[in-house]
């Protein structure tokens, strides 16, 4: 499967176009709006979220509420752009317009996009950058997870999501039984942290950074079970898909670190206390009596649990900007303030869950792939027969 996106943050609408869903495969809007919303959602976000209402229009590739197997286009509105129709038109502005309009940005934010977008596009306007950097875009990369996660649903394939940690509070009991149990109290959460002493905190710690008008970052965790052995390749490098998937969680706006398993704590052990030893009964075949490796070796799936954590820097549109350069007067200048979230580390939690779930959809359907579901389904099923009696 491919896909791509486009549109601006105060454009008209974000769209996106999916090629490659098997046929048959059951999809209603309503798959999608569930996870429009919860990326919405998530305490810390800024006064553009009581704007918008994100609902998606699915306008091809389905037909009665299953897949064609043709692309699939999906629009989510921009409710803002009302409000932005002079200044992100695209139509030329006469000379009164440009005067009335005058929203010219010219003092980089540090941390964003807009100072080396400017200059590698020869923007003066820096607008021509941040409307595309900004994670308004993370929308229909949701609306193209949640179509990736009902193909990895229709195959007992569970996905979920939570936050382990914000502005340096740390959740510890983060215990669940189940991906259900997982994603329902994260889910009742409005940090999505599982351990409630921390979600108290990091709440507090949101509400300071805001009060200071400062922000902060933190770390989520996504967790995939349910997938059979040997996803991914160790064949070539641009085959294996740990790498895959960690690329798809750099790729999310603000995201500076990725952990897989117990990532960067494999480096202080010794190999006895990372490497999970190999066991085998009738029933499941093999399995692993630990998961240090997060469900990894040789860049393909071992059947355990994926496990991959992924680090937020902190928002960079401060309300107390720092000091920056206007590029027209060369002058120093506090940076320009945007509206702005204080923490959007929940909200990052759900598109860290829709970027994963793509690559181990889209991997999925390359080992197993077929034109419609019930032929995938088989393809899966003789091959973890093939894996049990191995
Ligand atoms: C869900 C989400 C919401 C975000 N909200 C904001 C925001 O309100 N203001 C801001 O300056 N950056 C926000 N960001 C981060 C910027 O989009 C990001 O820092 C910017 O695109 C520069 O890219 P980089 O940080 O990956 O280098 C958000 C990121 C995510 C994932
Ligand atoms: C619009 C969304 O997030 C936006 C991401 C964002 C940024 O710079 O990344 C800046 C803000 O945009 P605005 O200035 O319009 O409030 C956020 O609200 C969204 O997540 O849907």
């Amino acid at each position: 499967m491919r896909y791509i996106t486009a549109g601006e943050s105060h454009g008209p609408q974000l769209t996106t176009i999916i090629e490659g869903v098997p046929a048959q495969l059951e999809l209603v809007a309503e798959d999608i709006n569930v996870d429009l919303k919860r990326r919405q959602g998530g305490y810390g976000r800024g006064r553009r979220m009581q704007i918008e209402k994100d609902q998606v229009q699915i306008l091809s590739g389905v037909r009665h509420g299953k897949t064609t197997g043709a692309p699939i286009a999906l629009v989510v509105e921009n409710k803002d752009w009302t409000h932005w129709t002079k200044v992100m038109g695209a139509e030329p502005l006469s000379e009164e317009e440009e005067k009335e309009v005058k929203r010219q940005v010219s003092r980089p934010r540090p941390g964003h996009a807009d100072l080396n977008g400017a200059i590698k596009y020869g923007h003066r306007d820096m607008r021509n950058v941040l409307e595309r950097s900004s994670a308004r875009e993370t929308t229909v990369r949701v609306a193209a997870g949640a179509v990736a996660k009902k193909i990895l649903h229709t195959f007992g394939i569970q996905v979920g999501g939570h936050v382990l940690e914000i502005g340096g509070v740390k959740a510890t009991a983060i215990q669940y039984d189940t991906i259900e149990d997982l994603r329902e109290r994260s889910e009742a959460s409005p940090v999505r942290c599982l351990d409630k002493e921390a979600e108290a905190k990091m709440i507090e710690a949101i509400d300071q950074a805001k009060q200071e008008g400062d922000s902060i970052g933190g770390i989520v965790e996504v967790v995939i079970e349910g997938v059979p052995i040997g996803l991914g390749s160790h064949v070539h490098y641009d085959r294996k898909l740990d790498a895959k998937l960690a690329a798809a969680m750099m790729s999310i706006n603000a995201f500076k670190g990725v952990e897989i398993g117990i990532g960067f704590e494999a480096a202080r052990r010794p190999g006895s206390q990372v490497h999970d030893e190999i066991t085998w009964n009738e029933e499941d075949g093999y399995s692993r009596q630990t998961n240090n490796l997060g469900g990894f070796e040789g860049g393909m799936t071992t059947g355990m649990p994926i496990v991959i954590r992924g680090v937020m820097k902190p928002i960079p549109t401060l309300y107390k900007p720092l000091q920056s350069v206007d590029i027209d007067t060369k002058e120093p200048f506090a940076a320009s303030i945007e509206r702005s979230d204080s923490c959007a580390v929940p909200a990052a939690s759900v598109v860290a869950e829709s970027v994963i779930a793509w690559e181990v959809a889209n991997a999925l359907l390359e080992t197993f792939g077929a034109d419609r579901v019930e032929a995938i389904s088989e393809n899966i099923e003789r091959h973890n027969e093939h894996a049990r009696k191995f």
